[in-house]
């Protein structure tokens, strides 16, 4: 049965006096896959920060895996949440194999050092390049890989240890049209299996979303324009409020693209 991973009430996070997120309350059930969309500074990151456990509100409560933050001790809860970004991809050692930049998220490092790996990690690691279409790719060095092939380890690295919530902030940025169509395809499928965790995925555009995906977020100045299921919550009316100009919203087999309206 679904469960509740996120649970944001009144959450406002202000920075320099000014409030980044402004009275965000959300709720994210274990069977949703959601793509947050809004204008550069609209505050998605920040929504992600707090959703990956790595920074605090300043105002209103919220609950990651149903452990409310401020009480829980992060590093227990950090485990279980998968975060893809390219924060994260820069601190990958560029001449780490690929095959250790996915295993060393099982033991929350980057970098190989001195741990001995478990089979059952080994396997896991090799099943998880698999699924994401970098089976023969386990002995290349990470920095040798092209974008979206490093794009594809980072989000290996974030499921390598069965994650409860996925989180991927632009997973498909700088990648060229063929690259983001492999991308968005294995994140189509990743998503419409039930065995997937919870998924929250920032971006900047609506070509990247993938078939599968069940819930949308616009936020635009800190605040929520619209939240909720796909269908309801995407559309070019909503679109055109979140970035201030008119936008018409095409979809075709779950696949959606958008353009300025003419005029
Ligand atoms: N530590 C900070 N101190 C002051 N302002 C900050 C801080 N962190 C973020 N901000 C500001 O908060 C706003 C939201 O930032 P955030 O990175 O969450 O936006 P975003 O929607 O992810 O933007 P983008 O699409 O450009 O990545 C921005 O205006 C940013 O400059």
């Amino acid at each position: 049965m679904a469960s509740t991973v996120l649970e944001f009430h009144d959450v406002s996070v202000v920075r320099d006096g000014n409030p980044i997120l402004d009275s965000i309350t959300w709720s994210v059930g274990s069977d949703e896959r959601w793509v947050i969309l809004g204008p550069n500074g609209a505050g998605k990151t920040t929504l992600l920060q707090i959703a990956a456990a790595a920074m605090h509100p300043t105002k209103g409560t919220a609950d990651v895996l149903q452990e409310a933050l401020g009480k829980v001790d992060v590093f227990e809860l950090r485990p279980m949440i998968g975060f893809a970004s390219t924060a994260m991809a820069r601190k990958i050692p560029k001449n780490e194999s690929v095959l250790d930049t996915v295993l060393t998220a099982a033991y929350s490092v980057t970098g190989r050092w001195n741990e001995e790996y478990e089979e059952i990690d080994l396997r896991r690691a090799h099943r998880v390049l698999k699924e994401w279409g970098l089976e023969g790719f386990a002995e290349r060095r990470f920095g040798s890989l092209s974008d979206g092939e490093q794009k594809r380890v980072q989000i290996a690295r974030s499921v390598m240890t069965d994650p409860e919530l996925l989180l991927l902030d632009e997973p498909a940025a700088s990648l060229d049209l063929g690259a983001r169509e492999e991308l968005v395809g294995l994140l189509g499928g990743y998503a419409s299996s039930p065995a997937s965790p919870a998924i929250i995925m920032v971006t900047h555009h609506v070509e990247e979303i993938p078939p599968g995906f069940t819930h949308a977020m616009l936020l635009a100045h800190g605040k929520i324009v619209t939240a909720g299921p796909l269908a309801e919550a995407l559309t070019s009316e909503a679109l055109t409020e979140t970035f201030g100009i008119p936008i018409e919203l095409t979809e075709r087999d779950q696949r959606y693209a958008a353009r300025a309206a003419a005029a």
